[in-house]
């Protein structure tokens, strides 16, 4: 076992503290929604949630270009907490056209991604975004992923399911659909088109 130094045991035990009450305002948001939807049992309860700290070194040479592709995140929904004073995300509006969030200290943000349109039956939208180098500087931003269930399949309730609405996608599992999107390099939600159901 390596030996830490005591700050570096307090950013551990900080950082630890942080993913685990990020997971659990996830879980609480997704359930809100799945409220808001109509749904009353738990539904979130145990998926699991990755957190990924994002540092980006933006020279000057590489500003202007994109410094993370344009994507859908894969799993159910995202908290992204983004760099106070460094802009550069951007998400796509409903024309197609990129919006600018720019930095607002003290907020979260909360992005849905691909599960969240398949388990909703098409319902919640799956938000294109991306990552633009705006200046010559290092930008931080901290996401957590709340991705799907452990084990079980996706699988829309019944309640988003009717003659008018029928299911749109075959039930699959959060890791099959991971493999699926690295495989294909689909990343900007394209990969649900390989699980949507024939009808
Ligand atoms: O750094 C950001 O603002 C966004 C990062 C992101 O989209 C991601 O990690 O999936
Ligand atoms: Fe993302």
């Amino acid at each position: 076992m390596p030996k830490l130094f005591p700050q570096k045991l307090q950013v551990r035990e900080t950082i630890v503290r942080y993913a685990q009450a990020i997971h659990e305002l996830a879980m609480d948001i997704g359930q809100k929604l799945a409220e808001g939807m109509g749904l009353a049992a738990v539904w979130f309860q145990g998926w699991p949630c990755q957190f990924r700290i994002n540092k980006y070194n933006f020279t000057p040479e590489t500003v202007g270009s994109s410094g993370v592709q344009i994507h859908t995140d894969s799993g159910f929904l995202t908290i992204l907490q983004d760099d106070e004073n460094v802009g550069g995300l951007e998400v796509m509006d409903k024309s197609g056209a990129f919006v600018a969030v720019e930095p607002l200290p003290g907020t979260l943000l909360v992005n849905l991604g691909d599960i969240a349109n398949a388990w909703s039956n098409g319902r919640l939208c799956n938000v294109k975004h991306r990552v633009q180098r705006k200046e010559a500087t290092i930008r931080i931003s901290i996401a957590s992923f709340l991705l799907g269930p452990k084990e079980a399949a996706v699988e829309a309730p019944p309640e988003f399911v009717d003659s008018a609405c029928p299911r749109r996608f075959v039930p699959f599992t959060y890791e099959d659909y991971r493999k699926l999107r690295f495989s294909t390099k689909l990343h900007a939600g394209k990969a649900l088109n390989l699980v949507r159901a024939t009808s």
